[in-house]
């Protein structure tokens, strides 16, 4: 079995290929510009005989000859995905087209991950893979949302017009081990505050929630996803639902309790909610998370105080 993972050097690729390569018959080519990801990410498996590392912008066409395709490539911090937003748009829908494109000359199954953000501000709650969503179709995050609310529709109109066996993921926020540590995402900012004691950044209104999924938990999903028979899309996600003053307060507690607060502006159109209803994956893939995020926050804290070079005392 060779398997693509597209984004495999960014945060969730990665421990996804760390988990494709445990398989001793599975080979594994990643894709990635290197835009939020690195090399060193992968480090322990460059060199490997059974996998491959290619410096390439999935905008563009890619050739290569896979049984699977995992397809992750895509900026996912929202500072990082509004910093050049067009590009985003390119990556999630020509890049999507493109591994679509791959999919079909291949007859390989392709796997997407999507994100909560096609539910927008939603007014449903916990979400289902049943709503709609309620997306801002002009707005700053829409590169990123509607992008992949895009990629859904073009993974859906493959999958009905050429008989391409796809798989949807619905990721919900997702933490844990690599993640950049100038990211931009609220997990990565509170441990990076919290280890190098600066106030910790909530932004206004502290109510808005979160739901935290750790990444052991998301990839085994992922690939129980791929393996299994449903197209999805379904939900990925931890159901356990934070305010941001909670998940303040949380860090605080575990990492340093000296730590300030400090209420900061927030962003256009930030969801005020967001939850997933897991029935589906529970039914469909036997899948639940099994790290709580009072047990992930001190294993993503070991990793950035190595990074930090800032020991616990
Ligand atoms: N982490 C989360 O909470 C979360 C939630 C929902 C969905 N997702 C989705 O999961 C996927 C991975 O997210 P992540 O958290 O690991 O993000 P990440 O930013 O760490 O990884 C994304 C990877 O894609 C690469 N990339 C970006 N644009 C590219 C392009 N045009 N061509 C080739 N490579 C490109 C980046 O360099 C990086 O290695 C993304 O598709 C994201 O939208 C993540
Ligand atoms: O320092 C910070 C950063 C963020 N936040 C708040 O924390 C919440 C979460 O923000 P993040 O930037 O971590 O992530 P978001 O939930 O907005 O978007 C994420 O959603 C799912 C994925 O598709 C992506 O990983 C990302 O787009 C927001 O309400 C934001 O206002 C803070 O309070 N302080």
């Amino acid at each position: 079995m060779r398997i693509l993972v597209t984004g495999g050097a960014g945060f969730i690729g990665s421990h996804l290929v760390d988990k494709l390569m445990e398989k001793e018959k599975s080979e594994v080519i990643v894709a990635d510009n290197y835009f939020t990801g690195s090399k060193d990410n992968l480090k322990k498996w460059i060199g490997h005989p059974r996998f491959e590392l290619i410096r390439h912008d999935i905008s563009r066409p890619l050739f290569v000859e896979v049984d699977q395709i995992y397809h992750l490539a895509c900026p996912a911090s929202p500072i990082f995905y509004k910093y050049n937003s067009v590009k985003t748009i390119k990556t999630n829908v020509m890049g999507t087209l493109n591994m679509l494109g791959l999919a079909k000359r291949l007859r390989a199954r392709i796997l997407f991950t999507s994100t909560s953000e096609v539910y927008g501000d939603p007014l449903e709650h916990p979400q289902k893979e049943t709503y709609w969503g309620n997306v801002n179709p002009i707005g700053v995050r829409s590169c990123y949302d509607e992008g992949k609310r895009m990629a859904e529709t073009l993974m859906f109109d493959y999958h009905r017009q050429y008989g391409i066996e796809i798989r949807i993921a619905r990721i919900f926020n997702t933490y844990g081990p690599r993640m950049n540590i100038d990211d931009g995402r609220v997990v990565s900012n509170f441990i990076a505050q919290a280890i190098r004691n600066e106030p910790l950044t909530v932004q206004l209104p502290g109510t808005q929630t979160r739901s935290f999924c750790y990444v052991s938990d998301l990839v085994d999903g992922l690939t129980q996803l791929m393996e299994g028979t449903d197209t999805g899309p379904i939900n990925l996600g931890n159901p356990g639902e934070f305010t941001m003053n909670e998940l303040a307060k949380a860090v605080q507690e575990l990492i340093n309790p000296e730590v300030q607060i400090s209420e900061v502006e927030n962003t256009p159109d930030d969801p005020r909610q967001r939850k997933p209803d897991i029935t589906k994956a529970k039914e469909v893939l036997g899948w639940e998370p099994k790290v709580n995020l009072h047990e992930g926050i001190p294993l993503m804290e070991d990793d950035f105080r190595q990074r930090l070079g800032v020991p616990r005392t």
